[in-house]
């Protein structure tokens, strides 16, 4: 494609092009079907920055067994969140960019903003095209991912940098790595918190549930897990909470190495055993709802907590589009306009 073609046109040299905001996030399959599914996992667990092992036996384990197995399984855990709009997690980041471009056009930003997913589409590469074909010289990058990891913002940059590699004229770029201990995400989870309590009274136990990464990863250098201790502990030091009325836990665990502990669903099934009847769980990991908070946390977990004793289970939804939401994802790519 003429990709460079008409870059002075569209560009212009010596004058100042315009900024586009790229909103990242993971990506889900295009549909609740086993051959979607096995496409979206085919591309996700191929990479490496997903799985870090040795790339021949982890190729041979992922397509002799994990896909033929695994994508009709999550098909059906799909089918059990999809709705009339898709996949949660792509209706929510349609939701958000649209609303994320009002605001800033709202604020007399003259910028268009952009969904990404790292996984399926609209891909990286094609997004990064159309804003180049859109005359955007300046782009903000934003992965939707709170705490830093490299299975996730690092495999964002990756993307961006593999496209970036075959242009010639690079834009100018900011890469927002991380917002974890950021006041205004902070403030609006705290603040979806305390709108919880106050509807449906106190918990005995606030769960703060984190998607789970190999604990090796830790060991190695990623800084995920200390970055999800630091959000845990300035939204409960902001909710006045102390040690004995939250727990931190991980979910989602993959395959059969040691992952970063406590586990979600094993703290879940002990709690009612502890005395602790009633809580509420939130996913600080996720900025949008999708099948690991909808499913596996209200559906999954939520089973576990009643099969084990407990009787009282809320889901503190994830931030969403909610209006603080937006505005934290404004504040963090303003000042790099
Ligand atoms: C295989 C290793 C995985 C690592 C490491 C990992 C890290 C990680 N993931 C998220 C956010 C999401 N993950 C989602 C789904 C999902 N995650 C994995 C595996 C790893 N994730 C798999 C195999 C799947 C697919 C679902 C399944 O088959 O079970 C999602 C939801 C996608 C959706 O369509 O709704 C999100 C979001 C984070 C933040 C993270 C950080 C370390
Ligand atoms: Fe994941
Ligand atoms: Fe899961």
């Amino acid at each position: 494609m003429a990709k460079f073609s008409g870059l002075s046109k569209e560009v212009g040299h010596g004058q100042r092009g315009k900024v586009g905001v790229l909103l990242l996030n993971l990506g889900t399959p295009d549909a609740p079907t086993a051959s979607a599914v096995r496409r979206y996992l085919a591309e996700f667990l191929a990479d490496p920055r997903v799985v870090e092992i040795p790339k021949l036996v982890w190729m041979m384990i992922l397509h002799g067994i994990i896909l033929r197995v695994r994508p009709a399984k999550s098909a059906a855990l799909y089918q059990k969140v999809w709705t009339a709009a898709g996949s949660p997690l792509m209706d929510i980041s349609l939701r958000q960019t649209a609303k994320l471009a009002d605001k800033l056009n709202a604020d007399n930003h003259d910028v268009s903003v952009h969904l990404a997913m790292r996984y399926g589409s609209p891909s990286v590469a094609s997004t990064l095209q159309t804003m180049h074909q859109n005359g955007i010289d300046k782009i903000v990058v934003l992965p939707l991912y709170p705490q830093y990891a490299a299975p996730t913002t690092g495999s964002a940059f990756d993307a961006i940098a593999a496209e970036l590699s075959k242009w010639r004229y690079i834009p100018s770029l900011h890469f927002i790595n991380t917002y974890h201990d950021n006041a205004d995400f902070i403030n609006a989870l705290a603040s979806s918190i305390t709108a919880d309590f106050e509807a449906h009274g106190k918990p005995q136990k606030l769960v703060l549930s984190y998607h789970g990464m190999p604990e090796r990863n830790l060991h190695l250098g990623d800084p995920y897990y200390c970055f999800c201790m630091k959000t845990t502990r300035l939204v409960t030091e902001k909710l006045g909470l102390g040690k004995d009325e939250f727990v931190m836990t991980f979910q989602s665990r993959f395959g059969k190495a040691k992952w970063l502990q406590p586990y979600t669903d094993a703290t879940l099934k002990a709690l009612p055993q502890q005395g602790v009847r009633d809580i509420a769980i939130v996913c600080p990991a996720f900025s949008a709802d999708c099948l690991e908070t909808l499913e596996e946390i209200v559906g999954e977990n939520g089973h576990l907590f009643a099969e084990a004793g407990g009787e009282k289970f809320r889901y503190i939804a994830a931030l969403n589009d909610d209006d603080a939401h937006i505005t934290m994802m404004a504040n963090l790519v303003k000042p790099h306009f």
